[in-house]
């Protein structure tokens, strides 16, 4: 498609058929733009489908539709956004499943785009609350991630999530599938990393790893702060995509001492062991100097790692579980109608002026593969005069 998309809106009336399997009995499709058009509709196998305008081919086309899909609908308003997403707002459904964000021209999309080679379009589901940013943790095997992580959730359970990979490697013996990691075959994860549902990936000492997206959506989902333990590769694929997150990376005092603790860790054999310290000597200079981390914390003695850890994370002074969202319990109606005024969105009930839902768009976070953080969303009794002027949408 090349150009970033222009948008104009234009409903589609009931009955419109283009050539595709878009219905519209169910949902009205929608096309934007007069550059970049895309039609979001419902489809005959239940599910929400996308379609986009292939000016140089003439003709629709169907674009590989990554992220998890908004569940179907009686319809849906849709509003174009800083020229990269589109708000779409499911109609007859409950506030906190029917706002989604399709990205349509985002960084992330970009690159899938380059990546994939086809037309690209990814699903973002908004979620209310301004949970805080995921942390990756990146460092060389055996500098003690995976201890100070454990220590994290242990002190602050109800705050943090962490975030279980998959991995083609074999699990050590005190390792459980699905808490660990999610142990799994090299052919089926590729056939997932290829499908997109993986938010980054690497080869690392000889096995694949990954961060799936519903990783990490489960512990968004749980109104908790996810924590990811991925290696440098992963760090640099995750600082390129739409997941904003604290990047850290923790190093050894020494290589010696590093050494120390993987052969006292005791669950590499001998050749897992020198791979993974000849590794270790490119993540410490990638680490260090590639400007992927925002932090470096040295784990020499490991209480005062751990206290630094928390500084980093604002969690040294008197903490206390952020609360999660309270859910707000309404469902938009089927005859909603939307105006927008900069980063606010007012919905009402058809021409109705009392009752109003904002959603306001001003501290997103985040985006596709999975959630849009920061959604604030509240209601108001009725227009007030500065709300005057705004341009009605649909
Ligand atoms: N500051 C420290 N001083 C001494 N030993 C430590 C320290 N931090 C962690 N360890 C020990 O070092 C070993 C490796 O730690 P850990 O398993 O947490 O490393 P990791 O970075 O998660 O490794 P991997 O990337 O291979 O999963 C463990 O036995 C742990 O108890
Ligand atoms: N890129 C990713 N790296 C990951 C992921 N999960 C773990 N890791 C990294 O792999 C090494 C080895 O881990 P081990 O459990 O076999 O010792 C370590 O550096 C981890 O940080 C992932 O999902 N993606």
């Amino acid at each position: 498609m090349g150009e970033a998309p222009a948008f104009i809106e234009d409903d589609l009336q009931k009955g419109f058929s283009n050539g595709f399997d878009l219905k519209s009995e169910d949902a009205t499709p929608t096309v934007f733009g007069n550059k970049a058009q895309y039609l979001i509709g419902g489809a005959d196998d239940e599910s929400i489908r996308v379609q986009v305008l292939d000016h140089s081919r003439g003709g629709w086309v169907n674009p590989t539709v990554l992220g998890t899909k908004p569940k179907p609908c009686k319809g849906h308003s849709a509003v174009p956004l800083n020229e990269d997403r589109i708000l779409v707002i499911q109609k007859g459904t409950s506030l906190d499943d029917g706002v989604w964000f399709l990205e349509v021209d985002t960084q992330y999309v970009r690159e899938q785009r380059k990546i994939l080679g086809t037309e690209v379009v990814a699903w973002s589901k908004g979620v209310k609350g301004n949970a805080e940013k995921p942390v990756v943790i990146s460092g060389p095997s055996g500098v003690g991630k995976g201890t100070l992580i454990s220590m994290l959730m242990k002190e602050f359970p109800s705050m943090f999530g962490f975030s279980v990979s998959h991995t083609t490697r074999a699990p050590r013996n005190m390792e459980k599938d699905s808490i660990h990691y999610h142990f799994t075959e090299r052919s089926v994860m590729e056939k997932e990393i290829k499908d997109g549902k993986f938010l980054e990936f690497a080869s690392v000492h000889g096995n694949l790893y990954g961060t799936s997206v519903e990783a990490v959506e489960v512990v968004t989902d749980a109104g908790k702060r996810c924590i990811l333990d991925i290696d440098v590769q992963g760090a640099r694929s995750v600082r390129a995509s739409s997941l904003e997150a604290i990047f850290i990376f923790v190093s050894p005092p020494s290589m010696e001492e590093l050494e120390k603790r993987l052969r006292a860790r005791g669950t590499e054999t001998e050749e897992q062991i020198l791979k993974r310290l000849r590794n270790a000597q490119a993540e410490m200079e990638q680490g260090k100097s590639s400007g992927i981390f925002d932090h470096i914390l040295y784990n020499d003695n490991l209480e005062e790692c751990y206290e630094n850890l928390k500084k980093l994370l604002g969690l040294d002074g008197n903490v206390t579980a952020t609360p999660k969202s309270s859910p707000y319990g309404v469902d938009l109606p089927l005859d909603l109608s939307i105006s927008k005024i900069d980063q606010k969105i007012i919905i009402k009930r058809g021409s109705a002026t009392e009752n109003l839902i904002v959603l306001d768009l001003s501290t997103l976070k985040g985006g596709a593969p999975g959630r849009t953080r920061g959604l604030n969303v509240y209601a108001i009794d009725s227009l007030t005069d500065e709300l005057n002027g705004f341009n009605q949408l649909s």
